[in-house]
């Protein structure tokens, strides 16, 4: 039996299905992240494994116990499952300490010292122990609600996008130091996103997500060379529709440039990247615009241009 499982749960909220039938089952200490545009279901999922929220049907476990929902748990949630989203709740007349503290005040004075501490330092708090929230940044903020979240020594941390708010060099240098920490600690992670960059980030263990239910489960190499839907080859690269043929397409990386061949096109647009330039190319036949990139940086606007590839490169999507 594993540590954490997720059986077969639903959600209809009035007559719309959010979840269909979604299970998962993982291992003490073990990350995953869930990846799904936005409507699809991902938060629903996250309080429903929170015990937040009550299901339409299935079941959520952790180790040998169940998880009662709302409807069956005078208070909802447990002290052993904790969400973190990105409307997150600091007391703003109290300090960054008294805010990681709060959950401990039934706990022994020592311990719940020492957690603080431990915490604080862990976090990169110390030097911010005695702010209150305004004072901080947006991303010392977070580490404030994540340390909070942490403080009861949870078994289990559910990340619904806490990142959003920070750009893409705090959110990333952030999420790489929470990486190491929950390894340290022996937390189970999931973390629910739209952004498989940010996911990648945390884990390799990718469930992708579309309208309630699991399209693909797998690890970056594997989905990225066989996704089995366009939303799924989407959240890699960009993908070429290759004219008259039916739902195939093909990576921008997949395609090379010749001054000869059968399927012209006109460069309209070219943009620098740190290892290639990304081009944009009108085809002649239907107008239909490809992106393709140039790794030699060798066509400019204007350019007539020749587009090959090879068969075996051809992604065949369904929608
Ligand atoms: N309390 C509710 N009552 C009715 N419908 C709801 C409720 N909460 C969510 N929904 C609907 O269920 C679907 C899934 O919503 P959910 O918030 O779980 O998606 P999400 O993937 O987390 O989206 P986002 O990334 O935008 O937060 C959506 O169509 C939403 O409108």
């Amino acid at each position: 039996m594993s540590y954490f499982s997720i059986r077969k749960v639903s959600k209809t909220y009035e007559l719309h299905p959010a979840l269909k039938e979604f299970s998962l089952a993982l291992e003490k200490g073990q990350f995953t992240a869930i990846v799904g545009e936005s409507g699809s279901g991902k938060s629903t999922l996250l309080r429903i494994m929170a015990g937040l929220e009550t299901q339409t049907s299935g079941e959520v476990w952790l180790n040998d116990r169940q998880i009662e929902n709302p409807k069956q748990k005078l208070v909802p949630g447990y002290d052993e499952i904790k969400l973190i989203h990105q409307d997150y709740h600091l007391q703003p007349n109290s300090t960054v300490e008294e805010n990681i503290s709060r959950p401990l005040l039934n706990y022994d004075k020592a311990y719940a010292r020492d957690r603080v501490d431990r915490l604080l330092f862990d976090l990169g708090l110390e030097g911010f122990k005695d702010r209150h929230p305004r004072q901080l940044s947006g991303g010392q903020q977070q580490k404030v609600a994540i340390a909070t979240a942490l403080a009861v020594e949870p078994d289990v941390l559910l990340l619904d996008e806490p990142f959003s708010s920070l750009d893409s060099i705090q959110k990333h240098r952030l999420i790489s130091e929470l990486k190491e920490l929950f390894l340290e600690l022996g937390t189970t992670v999931v973390f629910v996103t739209h952004d498989l960059d940010d996911a990648l980030r945390l884990t390799d263990n990718l469930i992708i997500f579309q309208k309630g239910k699991v399209v693909q489960k797998g690890g970056s190499q594997e989905l990225c060379e066989h996704p089995k839907t366009r939303y799924v080859a989407r959240l890699f690269s960009t993908i070429n529709l290759i004219p008259d043929r039916f739902n195939s397409y093909l990576r921008p990386s997949d395609v090379r440039l010749r001054t000869k061949g059968e399927l012209m096109g006109h460069v309209i647009d070219q943009r620098y990247l740190v290892h290639y330039n990304s081009l944009s190319i009108r085809l002649k036949n239907g107008g239909q615009v490809w992106e393709v990139d140039d790794p030699f940086r060798k066509y400019k606007i204007g350019d007539r241009v020749y587009l090959h590839f090879d068969e075996e490169k051809v992604l065949m999507l369904k929608s």
